[in-house]
Formats: C-alpha cells, structure tokens, sequence
C-alpha cells in the first residue's frame, strides 16, 4: 500500500491494499468528528485535489453555502507523488502546522502513530492543528448547515422532507457509480472488472430514464444526492471512459443525462469548482491503471453549451425558510 503505518509513510501503489482480492473495496475513513453551530470563521480550512470527485462536493459545498470567505481551501497538486498527495507551496495549517508540504503531515499531526490510507478531502481544525473530518459525505452535511450562522445561507440540500429519497439515491449512486468506476478501474481481474462496469452503465441507464421526466433526482428540488451524482459525471468521459475502461458508452451518449450534467455545471459557480486538466493529469498519471502516465489530448468537451432542463419543472435549492431560491 501507499499510506502510513504507524506514522511512517510507505511507499507502494495506490489501491494495492484495496485489491487483494482482485476487487477493489474502499477503505473506512477514520476521523469523523463534527462542527457544532456556530461554527468560527477562519477556523477550518479544507485540504483537497481537484482530481479527486470526493474532494470537488466538499469545493462545490463550500461554494453554493457562500464559505469560500470563512473556510479557506488548500489545493494539492493534480497527481499524488512518491509521498501521495503533496502541495506546491507549502500551506500554512495555523500555528501548530505552519509548513504543509506532503498532505500526510495534516495525518501524522492529527494522530502520530496514525496508520491507514492518506485521502483529500480533509476539514482541518487551525486552531487545535487536527483534523475534524477525513470523509466527504460528512465534510458536506456539516458545511450544509454547521455555519449558517454566520452567513446567513440557508439553502439546504438535505430537506428533512426529501431525505428518504435522497439516501436512496446516494445508496445506489455511491457503490455503483462514485465507487463503481474505481472499482472497474482498479479491478485485477477480468470478472471483477465486467461485475463493475456492468453496474457503472445499469445504474446510468437507470438514473437516465428517471431524469427523462424530472428535473432533478429527488424531484423538482437539486439536493445533495444530485452533487453527489455530478461529481462522477462531470469526470466520465474525460477520465473513466479511457483510465478506468468504463467505455460502453459516454455520458454524451445519453441525453437526459449529459443535459443534466450541463445544467448542474452552468450552476453559478460550480463550473470553479472542476479542473478538467487537473482530472486529467490526476487520473492518467496513476501508474497502476496507465504505465506510460501519458495524459491524453482529448476528449473535446463543451459543458457550457445549452441544455433542455428548463422544460422539466424545478424549484430550485430548497431554502430552510420554506421558499426556493
Ligand atoms: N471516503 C473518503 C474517500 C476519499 C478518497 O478515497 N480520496 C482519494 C482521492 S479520489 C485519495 O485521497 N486516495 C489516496 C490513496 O488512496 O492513497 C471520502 O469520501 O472523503
């Protein structure tokens, strides 16, 4: 594996110890503290890589809960090296940390002794120097809510109301689709590949013959289970198509979904929050699923072009005062 053991980084291939049994199984996060209203400005800061589709929620949830003033963003570089994921310039982390160069410093700093993978996204407490929460799915319920305080945002992507429908999405979209490329990706075996990329395309197929009649996955309001969804789409045909061999088809191929794709892209604000050429180099500079680490041309993409959305009723981001925005 590539990660710590014992607070000491190990060398290895990404994901060799998630594929020991020629599947690929997602190692549990470890640090899943929580951010209590009200939430400080300035006191947590987020540690992410726009390759990485786990981190790109956290930056579009920073983003669309107006944060990007009180919870200030470090970004690795698009490729993990020697040492995993590391920074440009060393990131000041606050007074207990105030040279990030490698992303395993936030790890062994937080826990020394820490062993297990070192993953972006990290919620990082400047003032107590650790890290709050290592999971995304975490990371974006507490930005959902923990600092409405303070900015007086008070969208929700996670309306009691639409709940039920929303962890029903994310529970399929997750493993066959989030993971489900990796899973493809990552495969060392031919029946774990052909398991994987079959569901990857049956779930597409699934969620494209609902979007054919509605707005969005939970109905006429964009909740997180459709940022969840995005992050994966947005990645697909730049990267999972050709590094992961997910290639039955393109999102481009389907039009209810490459529409939808474009109009939760054109979202004010979510188009900063994608580096396509980051994807790229991130993923295609992964030694286990390319040698080479040649990073393709192409594929030409054009997210800003018109969509046909607007023919679907929709409300919106459900707002907690009852009104949609
Ligand atoms: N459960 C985590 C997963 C995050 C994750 O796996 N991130 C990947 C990048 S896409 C990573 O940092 N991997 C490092 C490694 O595997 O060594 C979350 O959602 O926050």
């Amino acid at each position: 594996m590539a990660g710590l053991v014992n607070g000491e980084w190990v060398k290895g291939d990404i994901a060799d110890s998630e594929t020991k049994s020629g599947s690929f199984e997602r190692e549990e996060t470890q640090f899943r503290n929580w951010i209590m209203p009200p939430a400080e400005s300035g006191r947590y800061q987020l540690f992410v890589s726009y390759t990485c589709p786990w981190a790109s929620r956290t930056l579009i949830f920073r983003k669309l809960k107006g944060l990007e003033d009180h919870i200030p963003l470090s970004i690795a570089k698009p490729a993990m090296g020697d040492e995993g994921w590391e920074y440009d310039k060393p990131q000041d982390a606050g007074k207990h940390l105030r040279e990030v160069h490698h992303h395993h410093q936030l790890y062994t700093a937080t826990d020394s002794d820490y062993t297990g993978k070192v993953s972006v996204p990290i919620l990082w407490d400047r003032r107590q120097g650790r890290i709050v929460n290592n999971e995304s799915a975490d990371i974006i319920r507490i930005l959902n809510s923990a600092f409405d305080d303070l900015t007086g945002n008070d969208l929700d992507f996670y309306p009691e109301s639409l709940r039920d429908k929303i962890d029903a999405w994310n529970d399929l979209i997750y493993p066959k689709l989030n993971n489900g490329v990796y899973r493809a990706g990552f495969a060392k075996e031919q029946a774990a590949y052909d398991e994987a990329v079959s569901e990857v395309f049956e779930a597409l197929d699934r969620v494209e013959s609902h979007l054919a009649t509605r707005r969005y996955l939970a109905g006429v309001y964009l909740t997180e289970a459709d940022w969840r969804l995005f992050v994966t789409l947005v990645r697909f045909d730049a990267a999972y198509h050709g590094v992961f061999k997910c290639n039955i088809r393109r999102i481009e191929d389907y039009p209810h979904l490459s529409n939808y794709l474009r109009e939760l892209y054109q979202w004010p604000g979510v188009s900063e929050t994608v580096n396509l050429e980051h994807i790229k180099q991130g993923y295609y500079s992964i030694k286990a699923v390319n040698p080479t680490c040649i990073v393709p041309m192409g594929p030409e993409l054009d997210f800003e072009r018109a969509h046909d959305r607007e023919r679907l009723p929709g409300k919106g981001i459900y707002q907690r005062t009852g009104a949609a925005q």
